[in-house]
């Protein structure tokens, strides 16, 4: 590939708001974001409205700008070729233990400026600036699966589409111990983050969420920039009274048959919240299929169902990717179901995380030393694997099979699989 480097600066910058200064330079960020992804081009409106909520998320904005002069009336060089966004969350690593993680978003490169190295060149300098400021995970959701293994991410959780028949063959093996009501949408404003947030302490592989969130839960913010007035809201009440779920929802109209209503949003910080919700999305009148985009694969409604038929779910997909960028600080930051020794080798195509590594538990805490290149290792994986077994999304056995861990001693996989344990199945409900 050509040296193409010199035709290129990379700048960052903050979400600037409307009237301040650098709000242009976010601006043709922000638009180039959605040419990315094949959005129309967005309002003024839009535009501010959605750099209001990267400002409280704090999003660090990445553009790669044209240095040479640009073609006759083309775009300008203030408008970027590619971007490339983050922000830092907190990653449930199990056991309920948070790790600050630098999430990836808003990845694009034009058409006509791709595979020159831009996206390889932001990445491998983000996540360089992450590891220097001692974030040891990084985390994205990918639009492509070939894309990003490339630069050690590996599928670490997974979801589902699913559409639930709820005519009267729907029935719950659960005798409701809460109460469920319709609230005014706006009322997820101030309750969506607090309820999220019991969830995101329970949850594996949860990921801290933006504040689009809660503007989209409550119906203030569509993804069209707009209020969206179709969305309707059910809270979950636990037996003492207070908020410990909520469910936001469409009613898909008149035209689509089945009757249908579309979860937009379902959270419940107790098992039988989760449930209930569904009591509740079943028993709603004139519908008879719902439909979500975000179930997990190990789904308790699955279990729950006199019959499990009623789901059926045809599309299940790889959805949180992890990118170990720090072995050591990430290995100690866990929690352990099962104590042992394992040596490590970690491979990594950026170098950031590579070497050999002793991970010695006792009593579930983990101590992780760099040993000699020379000191046999257990297990020899690339630090994608080593991401993806980190919260149990896969079997270190299963990946033994597909050649990416090469086992040099007997049972070792085995042993990983016990190690890296979660208390219960991962699931992340924060796409970014
Ligand atoms: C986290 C997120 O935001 S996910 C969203 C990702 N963005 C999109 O899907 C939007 C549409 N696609 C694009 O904008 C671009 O094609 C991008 C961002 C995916 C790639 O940008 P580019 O600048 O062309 O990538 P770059 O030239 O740095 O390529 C790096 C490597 O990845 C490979 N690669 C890049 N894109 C792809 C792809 N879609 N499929 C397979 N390989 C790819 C390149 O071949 C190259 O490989 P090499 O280093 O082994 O030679």
């Amino acid at each position: 590939m050509a040296d193409l480097s010199g035709d290129y600066e990379i700048r960052r910058f903050g979400a600037a708001s409307e009237g301040e200064e650098g709000f242009a330079e976010a601006e043709s960020w922000i638009r180039a974001v959605a040419f990315g992804f094949h959005e129309s081009t967005r309002t003024p409106e839009h535009v501010a409205r959605s750099l209001e909520t990267y400002r409280v998320d704090q999003r660090v904005l990445t553009g790669a700008y044209q240095t040479r002069q640009v073609a006759a009336g083309s775009l300008p060089a203030d408008v970027p070729v590619a971007t490339f966004g983050t922000l830092r969350k907190t990653l449930n690593i199990g056991f309920g233990r948070l790790l600050e993680t630098q999430m990836v978003t808003a990845v694009t490169v034009r058409t006509s400026h791709r595979r020159r190295g831009l996206l390889r060149r932001m990445m491998s300098e983000d996540l360089e600036l992450a590891r220097k400021d001692g974030v040891a995970m990084a985390a994205l959701t990918a639009s492509e699966g070939t894309i990003y293994g490339r630069f050690g991410f590996g599928v670490a959780s997974f979801e589902r589409t699913v559409k639930v028949d709820t005519s009267a063959r729907f029935s719950v093996r659960h005798q409701a111990v809460g109460s469920v009501e319709i609230a005014d949408p706006k009322v997820l404003l101030d309750l969506a983050p607090k309820v999220f947030d019991r969830v995101h302490r329970l949850t594996p592989g949860s990921m801290g969420r933006q504040e689009w969130y809660r503007q989209g839960a409550s119906g203030s913010l569509g993804r069209d920039g707009k209020e969206d007035p179709a969305v309707k809201v059910a809270l979950h009440y636990g037996p003492d009274g207070a908020v410990d779920g909520y469910v936001s929802y469409k009613f898909l109209g008149w035209d689509t048959e089945p009757y249908t209503v579309q979860v937009m949003d379902l959270v419940a910080a107790s098992n039988e919240g989760y449930l209930e919700l569904w009591q509740f999305l079943a028993a709603i009148d004139l519908v008879e299929r719902v439909t979500w985009e975000e179930a997990p694969l190990d789904d308790p409604l699955t279990w729950a169902l006199s019959d499990p038929r009623c789901i059926d779910s045809s599309d299940s997909r790889d959805m949180l990717w992890l990118r170990i960028l720090d072995v050591g600080k990430a290995l100690e930051a866990r929690h352990y179901p099962a104590d042992g020794r394992l040596v490590l080798e970690v491979h990594d195509p950026l170098g950031l995380a590579a070497g050999t590594f002793a991970l010695d538990v006792t009593g579930g805490q983990a101590a992780v030393v760099p040993v000699p290149e020379s000191e046999a290792a257990d297990l020899a994986l690339d630090v994608a694997a080593l991401s993806s077994i980190y919260l149990g999304a896969v079997c270190p056995v299963t990946l033994v099979a597909a050649g990416r861990i090469r086992e040099n001693t007997k049972g070792a996989a085995f042993k990983a699989w016990q190690m890296f344990a979660v208390e219960r199945a991962t699931h992340c409900l924060t796409h970014f």
